[in-house]
């Protein structure tokens, strides 16, 4: 496992029987969590601080678990650990309160230059003219990601501190924002020029890596200060550099970096050294209590696996039990590639997870007779959540889905159909499953309706329907989703556009509409030829999808929409 508070000199070496289950400790843990091991009767072993590597997973031939005493897992190569069956526990809930409780502190110390006041009094100088701060009462703050930390962060400053609060995330509960004082936006452009602080919360993805540039901070008051205690690189770090420099914006309170600690030279000692910084060696966490806090959380999710147990916050644990694995197995894998590609096709596009979305979840054929379908549910809610959330939503399992379903708004009613397929498909599964959402918005109670359809054959599983296309693809890779007239040369084109990006296609569907759509167009009042015109494209590629490449594509004749999908 990893990190501990306690002394490696002073730890006890003694030899442990055969029969002692050991834990590996490379990194710091406080006290009460490893009181919790020994009392356990297990041996620990406190070795110099290490990274959990895939060479050091596959050394430990009977290796159970890997537990780190915190939210990121950054320093263990989880993939590695999947691969070898090997259970990552980690505590999402211990070191919250002292995240945001460290972003105000950083906003006070930013707003009212308190360290540089402290600074140079050391040195016997008294520059009171010089630090002349701003009140953050009546002030406007923007959060960037209203995840457990940030909705905290909105709370207090907008019930504590007087704050107007505004907030960004594609997928918060309009109901939770609304009760922790948030006004929701739709998007950056709209929030930056209105904000004095800005503080961002998010997980580190692909999608917030660099999600704030020189372009974003152009946008914001000269007088905006921004903080970050989420993870180095949601600000692009020679952005911000520039920004400080040239006064787009007027100071920034930094905890986390792209590189931790930072080297000499390096940007982000830059960034830390530079006058307008307040900056602090990712001291988010380093509360006592919070140390303990996940010090006891991880140690006791060890102690119950390995006595068989189930862990409540596993990063990758596998999410049914032995006996019912076989069975379920690859279905559990299609409902969660269905919800991950729910959440990344349509969820992005055209709507959020909030309070105003219903799934509904049907197992068709040999499925309907499963009576314990929860690990299934807690599939479509980790698939859900996967691309949104810190260690890409692999901390959900059968013990927390529900939980993670509420506080998100997202509500699923699960059906059991004998007949051997959905009714809406061409051909015949043992098994299928079908996801239909309703979202309602506004005064459109009768919302907008996106089905999603799989099965699985052998191991491999398929998409055979995603809304009124009958497709059929397996949901693996990066996956590039374009809606467009079937038309002579509309391939061709985005051929080109891909090959002058420098991306590769490893496999391509067009999926023209289903039996059921082919009806509806032909029969209704739709324009028949251009209706029947519509297709997907469904596009498998190699290389760096950049939203430079995403706006072409979406900009290509007789493309109506693109999305990226990462399985
Ligand atoms: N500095 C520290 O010591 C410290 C301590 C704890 C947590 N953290 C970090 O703080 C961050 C937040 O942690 P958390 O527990 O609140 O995570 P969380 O998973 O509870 O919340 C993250 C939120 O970000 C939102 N989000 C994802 N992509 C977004 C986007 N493109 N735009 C806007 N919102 C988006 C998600 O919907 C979610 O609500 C994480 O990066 C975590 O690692 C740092
Ligand atoms: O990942 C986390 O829990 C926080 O960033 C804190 O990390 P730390 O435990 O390494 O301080």
């Amino acid at each position: 496992m990893a990190p501990s508070a306690i002394d490696p000199v002073s730890s006890s070496v003694t030899a442990p029987s055969p029969n002692t289950p050991r834990i590996l400790i490379p990194e710091k843990l406080s006290p009460e969590g490893l009181a919790l091991l020994s009392s356990s009767g297990f041996h620990l072993d406190i070795p110099p601080p290490t990274k959990v590597t895939a060479s050091l997973l596959s050394a430990g031939a009977k290796l159970k678990v890997v537990a780190r005493a915190g939210v990121g897992v950054d320093n263990i190569d989880v993939k590695a650990a999947t691969e070898q069956g090997i259970i990552v526990v980690n505590s999402p809930s211990g070191n919250i309160l002292a995240a945001a409780e460290h972003t105000i502190a950083l906003l006070m110390a930013t707003a009212r230059n308190v360290p540089r006041g402290d600074q140079t009094l050391k040195q016997a100088k008294w520059e009171r003219g010089k630090l002349v701060g701003v009140e953050v009462g009546g002030k406007t703050l923007g959060v960037v990601g209203l995840g457990k930390v940030g909705l905290k962060v909105a709370r207090v400053a907008s019930q504590g501190l007087g704050m107007q609060v505004v907030g960004l995330d594609p997928y918060a509960s309009a109901d939770v924002a609304k009760g922790a004082g948030v006004t929701l936006v739709g998007s950056l452009d709209e929030l930056l020029p209105q904000v004095d602080f800005l503080t961002v919360h998010t997980p580190l993805l692909a999608s917030t890596l660099n999600l704030l540039g020189e372009e974003q901070f152009k946008k914001m008051k000269s007088t905006a200060r921004v903080l970050n205690v989420a993870r180095g690189g949601v600000y692009n770090e020679e952005a911000l550099l520039k920004a400080l420099d040239e006064g787009w914006i007027a100071g920034a309170g930094i905890d986390v970096f792209t590189q931790e600690p930072p080297k000499e030279g390096s940007v982000p000692l830059k960034l830390a050294q530079h006058p307008k910084v307040v900056s602090t060696p990712h001291l988010g966490a380093s509360t006592v209590e919070a140390q303990e806090n996940v010090s006891i959380d991880v140690c006791k999710q060890v102690v119950e696996i390995l006595k068989g147990g189930l862990p409540t916050a596993a990063v990758n644990a596998p999410l049914i039990l032995p006996e019912e694995y076989r069975r379920l197995q690859p279905f559990v894998k299609l409902v969660e590639k269905i919800g991950s590609l729910y959440t990344q096709h349509y969820a992005t596009t055209t709507t959020s997870l909030s309070n105003s979305h219903r799934f509904e979840l049907t197992y068709h054929g040999d499925l309907a007779s499963v009576s314990n379908t929860r690990p299934l549910f807690a599939a479509l809610v980790k698939g859900l959540v996967s691309s949104i959330s810190d260690a890409g939503g692999r901390d959900v399992n059968i013990v927390n889905a529900t939980i993670i379903a509420k506080d998100r708004g997202i509500a699923i009613d699960e059906k059991h159909v004998s007949s051997s397929s959905p009714s809406s498909s061409s051909s015949t599964y043992a098994s299928a499953v079908t996801l239909r959402s309703i979202t309602t918005d506004g005064d459109n109670s009768q919302g907008r309706e996106q089905i999603i359809e799989g099965y699985v054959s052998g191991n491999a599983v398929f998409i055979s329907k995603l809304d009124k296309f009958a497709a059929n693809f397996q949901p693996e890779g990066t996956l590039l989703i374009l809606h467009n007239y079937d038309e002579p040369g509309k391939i061709g084109n985005v051929g080109m556009v891909l090959g002058r990006h420098g991306i590769n296609i490893t496999f391509m569907q067009v999926a023209g509409l289903n039996q059921e759509a082919r009806r509806a167009v032909v029969d209704g009042p739709v324009d028949t030829e251009n209706g029947l015109k519509e297709a997907l494209m469904i596009l498998g590629v190699g290389g760096e999808v950049t939203s430079e490449l995403l706006e072409e594509l979406g900009k290509a004749e007789g493309i109506l929409d693109v999305s990226v999908v990462r399985l």
